[in-house]
């Protein structure tokens, strides 16, 4: 284990040393984690809290939404917008984005995200999460809008997950690497349990909604087939499989010791490229992954090179082991051709 040191010793650290992170964002950060601490005391207290169940609401992209994603929305934007790091926020549960109200001081970093991932794991006490991804503002015309927000992966100069599970860790990349803080629930503080985490570039554990299988593109049912032939097949070895329906517990396992991670295009709403939104979900899961050394594409490019379109944009997602998702994408190619 690293050396036992904070969040805030680790984002200073990384400010003198590499002189990546200015003060703007490492406050940014802080108050990120802040608030990912209190949606997981909110998440532990469960129904003696009144946060289970539905709001009896919907998203602007037609889901049901749980009181929790609500709430998590909630916390997320008022632990935000008075901090002055921040010109505005979009997030999976709003319709549009979150100007920083006049009243409060202006800054020029944009925060996106998906305030409470795994929504259909909550009432089941299944590990669930809280999604962020920062960008900086670029273009010097006055105010911001949506079209702020339109920028490819690459241009993020953070991001991150808070995983809620048997342990609550907060998970961090600023373009060096990526580490994980635990929750000390006693202390209230985040320490550096690891560093420099690296994904295998080879593994035997793949993540797909299996239940999709007759919907698949071809060269997803390839892929998976070769894997489910095991030692017989051209793989020569046998696969093990896992789905949590909480990206945040896939990729964190996936960080944890490799695998691969897939949720495809498939026939049943041909019109939409995925399921996982890019700009709150892929892209700053693909950052992570790239850090630790993995690959993520949506089959044909790399995720952080897209250019959105719109704000709540789908995406087809593969990620994890480089060696897997480079076939995973090999396999689109040789069937486009
Ligand atoms: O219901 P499915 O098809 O298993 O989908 C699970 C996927 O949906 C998601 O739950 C979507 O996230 P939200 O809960 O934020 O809508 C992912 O976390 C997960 O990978
Ligand atoms: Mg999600
Ligand atoms: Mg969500």
């Amino acid at each position: 284990m690293p050396k036992k040191i904070s969040l805030t010793q680790y984002l200073v650290e990384q400010q003198r040393e590499h002189g990546r992170i200015p003060s703007q964002l490492r406050l940014l950060i802080e108050v990120v984690a802040r608030a990912c601490k209190h949606i997981a005391i909110a998440v532990n207290k469960g129904a003696l809290g009144d946060v289970m169940g539905s709001a009896g609401s919907e998203n602007v992209q037609g889901e049901v939404q749980k009181k929790l994603d609500i709430i998590s929305n909630e916390v997320l934007i008022e632990a935000n917008e008075w901090g002055g790091h921040l010109a505005a926020m979009a997030s999976e549960e709003m319709d549009t984005i979150h100007v920083v109200p006049n009243r409060y001081p202006q800054g020029e970093y944009l925060l996106l995200f998906d305030p409470l991932d795994g929504s259909s794991n909550i009432d089941v006490n299944v590990s669930i999460g809280t999604i962020f991804s920062v960008l900086k503002k670029v273009g010097h015309h006055h105010g911001v809008d949506e079209s702020d927000f339109l920028q490819a992966g690459k241009n993020q100069v953070a991001a991150g997950y808070c995983i809620y599970g048997s342990q609550t860790m907060l998970v961090l990349t600023v373009g060096d690497g990526v580490a994980m803080f635990t929750l000390d629930r006693e202390m209230g503080s985040w320490v550096l349990t690891s560093e420099n985490v690296q994904i295998p570039a080879d593994t035997k554990e793949f993540a797909i909604n299996m239940s999709n299988q007759r919907h698949w593109a071809p060269p997803v049912t390839r892929y998976i087939d070769e894997c489910l032939q095991g030692k017989d097949g051209p793989r020569g070895k046998d696969f093990n499989m896992r789905w949590v329906a909480s990206m945040v517990a896939d990729v964190h396992r996936i960080l944890s010791r490799g695998g691969v991670f897939m949720y495809p295009w498939d026939k049943r709403e041909p019109e939409k490229a995925g399921k996982l939104r890019l700009l709150y979900e892929a892209n700053p899961m693909s950052f992570l992954v790239e850090q630790a050394g993995g690959m993520a594409t949506n089959g044909r490019q790399r995720i952080m090179d897209l250019q959105p379109t719109r704000l709540h944009e789908r995406v087809a997602v593969f990620l994890g082991s480089k060696n897997e998702v480079e076939r995973a994408t090999a396999y689109h190619a040789e069937s486009d051709a």
